[in-house]
Formats: C-alpha cells, structure tokens, sequence
C-alpha cells in the first residue's frame, strides 16, 4: 500500500495537474466515481435504497457531490446535506453541486446543529473534510459528526468516509474533537499516514486505496508500514553456535531497579542474542545474581550508581550494546551515561536514563549506529517541548529526535514510530497490554540482540518493534490484558518459530 503525507499528496496532485496540463477537477471527477464504484462492490445497494451524503464546503464535499451524482445515474435515492456556508464552497465543488443539480439531485442546507431527521438510510456518505483539516473541528461540525455516529447506530447502517474519516487528523493520526466513526474508508489516490495510526485506526473502519491517475504504478509514498512482509529476521544454521550469535553487553539497572536489567537482559536472551553480559553496580548486582542462570553479571565499581570511572570498562570485545535501562538519575551516573555514547565502537541502543541523561547535555550528538528508544515523556525531555506538543505531531517529532541526535529513532506508544533519516515507518502490531511496567525494558533488549546478530541499526529496530508487538498481540488473544513484560520476552520465540521457521 502506497502511504503519503498530506503534503506530499497536495505535492502529486499539483505535479499530476502540471504535467498532464488538466485542471484539478478531473481529479475530483475519478475520486468521486472511484468512491461510488467502491461502494457499489461493497455494499451493492439496491435500485431505490436511500443514501444521504454529508458535503462540506471544501473539495472534500465535492467528491461527494462527484459522488452522490454518480449514486443518481445508477438508480439510489441520493439526498446530500451540506453544511457550512454554501458561500465559501470552493470553486470546483461548486461546480459539481451546479452539476448534482442539473441531473436532478436534491440537497439541503444546514448550519450543522439543525439537522433535517433521516428516518429511513441504507447508507451514509461522509465528505465534510478530508485532508483540509487543521484544527480542532468546530462546534457545527462536531454536531454533525454526533449526529452521523448516532444515525449510524439507530439505523445500523455503513457509513462510508471520503478520503478520510471527518475529524481524523490525516498526519498525525489524532481526533481532532469528535470524528465520524467510518465503516469504510476510501482514501484518494495513496493512503493517508494519519489513517494507519492509532487512535485514527478504530475510525477508519476498513481501509480501501482508490487509485487515480496521478499515481504511477511505481510510484511509492515516504511513510512505510512495519508488518511481517518487510522485516528482516536473524538466522541460524545447524552450525550456528552461542560465539556466532552475538554477544550482548548491557549497562543496566542500580539499587531499587535491578528489575530493569533482568527483564532487558532476559528479551536479549529471548530475542536470539548467543551471550548476554549484564553490568550492574556492584550493590546491585548482589541483589540479582543467578535471577536468570544464562547471563553473565559482571558488578560495577563500589556503588549503588555507575559512576564516572566506570567509562574505563573495556567494551570492545561486545557486538552490541543496550544502555540505560533503571540506571537512575544520579549526576555522576548521567555524565558517565553521555561519556560511554562516546566510548560504545559497536551498535548500541539507549533508552530510559540513558535518555535522560542525553537530555541533561543537549546538543549532544550520537553515531548512526544508535538506536534511541523514548516514549513520549523521554522524547519531551530530549527535545525540550511539551509532551502535549509531542502528542499533537508524533510522526514530526520522530524526525526532529532523529534531526537532534543523529541516531536511528524510535517513538514509543500505541503505533510506535521509527524514523532513519529517509523514511517515517508506522509499527503494526502492539496494544494496550503492553502499556504495563517493564514492556520497555525488554523491547531494548530484543533491539539489541538484533544488533548483535548482524542486523542494520534501522532494520534492529524495525524488527524490534515488531517483534515486541507482535508477542504482545499473542498473549493478548491468550489472556486479554494484565500479562507481564516477562511473558513479552517469553512469546518471542513462538512468534520467531511462526515467522522464520514455519
Ligand atoms: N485538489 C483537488 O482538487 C482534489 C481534492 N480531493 C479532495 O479534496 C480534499 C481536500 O480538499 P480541501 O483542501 O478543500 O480540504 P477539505 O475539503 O478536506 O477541508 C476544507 C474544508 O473544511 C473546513 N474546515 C477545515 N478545518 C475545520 C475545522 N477545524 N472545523 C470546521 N471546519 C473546518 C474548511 O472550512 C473547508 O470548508 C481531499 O481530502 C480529497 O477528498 C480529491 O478530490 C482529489 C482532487
Ligand atoms: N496503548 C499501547 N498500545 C501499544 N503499545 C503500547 C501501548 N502502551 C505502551 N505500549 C508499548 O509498551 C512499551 C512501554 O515502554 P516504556 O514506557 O519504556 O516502559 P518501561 O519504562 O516500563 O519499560 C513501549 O514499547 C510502548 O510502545
Ligand atoms: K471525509
């Protein structure tokens, strides 16, 4: 599936109309015949069914219109509401109003809050806004999209969205208010990045590409889906033995949060890695020696901290390393964090304090051989910015961590983002049973075994993530929620037997 942002489709269709040296009209013609055909095969409604189309006065509304036209010819009793000021519709949707009319159609007005009563619907069209919203959706709006949920439920009928679902955010994924609950979504000419994200996922309904002529066949959008299809796994052959599988470090954990360690050593584990060497501060590692048999812990100094002489460890026999995880905050354990960033010559992941003591030197650069794993609040912390900001524009703030450090970054959460520097990339799999203490932990540990077994810093992570998600997604058709980051790790190698040896 092609995937685009909103600027680069508003760039194609330019390009198209330009090169082809026809107006945007035509566009609007194929989107909106597109979208009757789709609903067509889909639902096949008969001759007489009543369908009631939503129009806005944007371009949106005039797929409807193209839309609701087309429903006419082929015999559906078609009524569109517009709502909004008809004064301000846009010169090419205006044109396919005049049209709708002239072959019969019947269309109402409405300010949004009076809504004419729908007693009897088959179907329900949504082309009150597309791509063009930037804002919060307006009060008259938000009745409308009330409204269009509520008639849905009483009359159990589909509704179909243009393009996208009103009140979807097409970018950022995000509701914007209220959104209408869809269906089915026909998206014009290329997916919309906003519309495989969550929250946007459980408005889309399901999700159909109406192709026009602007995209080529080969042409192939900047946001790329994480699934099963384009993730690279780790292999092993009948020769492969623990010194050919990577060996993993990890600088983990300090007293009160050894737990942190275990869980990201036990995914590394989990996750393929051949050997795992655990380094604790020593007071730590007392608590948690022989937790987990297969890992080498090696104590740290005399503290409960890593501290700053601890950058005299020799790290250069590891193929990968994680750092940062239950660390703590303690000043002399952020200045040792950063100075190691510098020492690391392997690929290496840092997350949780290791992140916060990046935030605490900014403008401190990391090599491409990084991978950095915040969530939300971690992600605030480095940029600086409000989590808010982060929440309002995730997919722009993956690129600017990426822009600030240097390194291969991921944003956790649900829909986890990673971008490399070319490429925004959506995770699809995951759930809200991960959102429980620890499920971090272990996805550092699962990118870094896949550092150690050879895999790219980007495609580690990509797998990763997927990978995490996908043994989450297992236990939760097993359990539901309140499984444990433990079992996380514990589903890895069921889903790696599925995947790679089935
Ligand atoms: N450029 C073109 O000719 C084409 C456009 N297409 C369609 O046109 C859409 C984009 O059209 P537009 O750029 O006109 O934008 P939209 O029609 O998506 O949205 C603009 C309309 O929404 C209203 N609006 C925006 N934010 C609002 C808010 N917060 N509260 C209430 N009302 C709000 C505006 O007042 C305006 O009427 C696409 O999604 C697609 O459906 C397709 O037909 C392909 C061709
Ligand atoms: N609602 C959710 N849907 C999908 N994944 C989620 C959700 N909530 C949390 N996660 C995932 O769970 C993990 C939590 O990581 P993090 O917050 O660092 O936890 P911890 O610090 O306790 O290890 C991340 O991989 C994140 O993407
Ligand atoms: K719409």
């Amino acid at each position: 599936m092609r995937i685009v942002n909103t600027a680069e489709m508003r760039a194609l269709e330019k390009a198209w109309s330009e090169s082809a040296q026809r107006p945007l009209i035509d566009l609007m013609e194929q989107a909106g015949k597109a979208v009757w055909d789709t609903i067509e095969k889909i639902y096949a409604p008969h001759t007489g069914a009543h369908w009631v189309v939503f129009a806005g006065s944007g371009n949106n509304g005039g797929d409807g219109y193209v839309a609701a036209r087309y429903a006419a010819t082929a015999g559906i009793y078609v009524t569109v509401i517009h709502i909004g000021d008809p004064q301000k519709m846009t010169a090419d949707t205006r044109t396919n109003y005049e049209r709708f009319c002239a072959a019969g159609g019947q269309v109402t007005f409405a300010a949004g809050g009076q809504l004419p009563e729908i007693s009897e619907v088959h179907g329900i069209v949504d082309a009150l806004i597309g791509i063009g919203l930037t804002a919060p959706l307006r009060s008259h709006l938000l009745e409308t999209v009330a409204a269009i949920n509520a008639t849905a439920k009483k009359r159990d009928c589909p509704v179909v969205a243009i393009d996208v679902p009103t009140g979807v955010n097409a970018d950022t994924g995000n509701i914007m208010g209220d959104a209408v609950k869809a269906s089915l979504t026909i998206t014009i000419g290329a997916a919309k990045q906003g519309l495989c994200m969550c929250p946007a996922r459980t408005y889309v309904g399901n999700l159909q590409v109406a192709g026009l002529a602007m995209t080529k066949a080969d042409f192939v959008g900047s946001t790329v889906l994480i699934t099963e299809k384009n993730i690279t796994w780790p292999r092993r052959t009948p020769l492969s033995h623990k010194g050919t599988q990577g060996h993993v470090a990890i600088f983990a954990g300090c007293v009160g949060m050894e737990g942190a360690a275990l869980l990201c050593a036990k995914a590394a584990l989990r996750a393929g890695a051949g050997k795992v060497t655990l380094f604790m501060p020593k007071n730590a590692a007392r608590n948690i020696i022989g937790h987990i048999p297969e890992v080498m812990v090696k104590p740290v100094g005399n503290t409960d901290f890593f501290a700053l002489k601890d950058t005299e460890i020799d790290v250069s026999g590891y193929d990968a390393i994680a750092i940062g995880c239950g660390i703590g905050r303690a000043k002399e354990t952020t200045d040792w964090g950063v100075a190691m960033t510098e020492k690391i010559s392997c690929p290496f992941v840092c997350d949780a304090d290791g992140l916060y003591a990046l935030a605490q030197h900014p403008g401190h650069r990391l090599p491409a051989r990084c991978v950095i794993t915040p969530h939300l609040g971690e992600a605030a912390r480095l940029l600086h910015v409000t989590n808010r900001e982060i929440a309002n524009d995730r997919p722009g703030y993956v690129k600017a961590l990426h822009a600030a450090t240097g390194a291969v970054a991921v944003l956790k959460g649900a829909s986890t983002l990673l971008f490399e520097g070319t490429r925004l990339a959506v995770n699809t799999t995951g759930n809200a049973g991960l959102a429980t203490a620890g499920t971090g932990d272990t996805l550092t540990g699962i990118i870094a075994a896949l550092l150690a077994q050879g895999l790219a810093p980007a495609d580690a992570a990509a797998t990763g993530i997927w990978w995490h998600g996908a043994a989450a997604d297992r236990l939760a058709g097993q359990y539901g929620y309140g499984f444990l980051a433990t079992e996380v790790a514990d589903a890895l190698p069921y889903i790696y037997k599925e995947q790679v040896m089935e």
